[in-house]
């Protein structure tokens, strides 16, 4: 049995584990399931989920992980994207974690439906995430020993997490935030060299979210 990935018909919270599996060139069956509103998982899917949501992997002997984190983690160690020291993978953890919330502070705006409102929430977001996140994950790399990673001079899921945050938020909200960051745009264009992730990128089913 190949590893299934249950997720909606999106990037959301399942894409970093496809990216990983992507670069290390596991086959696996991604199961997206419709992205209609109000957003509801088939009852053969959620009979599997054991708390009731997606992302949910299901490995080849069968045992199953939930939470999107303790999955993409799980394959990030089992590729080697983690790294052995105990300090670096904490700051991996750290910045991942953080990621996390920029795109969360993006997705707040998503379902504004009043235009007027949404530009300008698009812009204190801009504004807030610039300073609190994009600038501080600029000066980071900027400084790094190679110019190109988060946490020493190798790949690992940090890199994957970060570019594919970046790419998220621009792809959905229309917006390039390399622009103002070279040193981001070189970690990103790294990222993106891998094969399997490359691979990926074309491949992947165009979705809105
Ligand atoms: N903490 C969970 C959150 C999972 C989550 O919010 N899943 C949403 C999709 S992004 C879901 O399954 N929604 C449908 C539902 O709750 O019935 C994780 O990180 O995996």
């Amino acid at each position: 049995m190949s590893i299934k990935l249950y997720y909606f018909d999106g990037r959301g919270l399942a894409e970093p584990t496809r990216w990983i599996l992507a670069y290390a060139g596991v086959e696996f069956e991604d199961i997206r399931a419709p992205l209609d509103l109000p957003v509801t998982i088939p009852p053969e899917i959620k009979a599997k989920c054991t708390w009731g949501q997606v992302p949910l992997v299901e490995l080849e002997d069968g045992k199953k992980i939930a939470q999107s984190l303790a999955i993409t983690r799980y394959f990030a160690k089992k590729h080697n994207l983690v790294p052995e020291d105990l300090y670096e993978a904490a700051v991996c953890d750290e910045y991942v974690d953080s990621i996390r919330e920029f795109m969360q502070a993006w997705y707040v705006i998503t379902h504004e439906k009043d235009p007027e409102k949404k530009q300008e929430k698009r812009q204190e977001v801009l504004k807030s995430t610039k300073q609190r996140f994009f600038d501080v994950f600029e000066s980071i790399v900027a400084k790094s020993s190679d110019g190109k990673h988060l946490v020493g001079n190798s790949l690992t899921w940090a890199d994957i997490y970060l570019t594919h945050g970046l790419n998220h938020v621009g792809l959905v909200h229309e917006i390039d935030l390399l622009n103002d960051y070279p040193a981001l745009k070189k970690l990103s264009e790294n990222v993106l060299q891998e094969k399997g992730i490359q691979a990926w990128v074309q491949k992947r089913p165009l979705t809105k979210f």
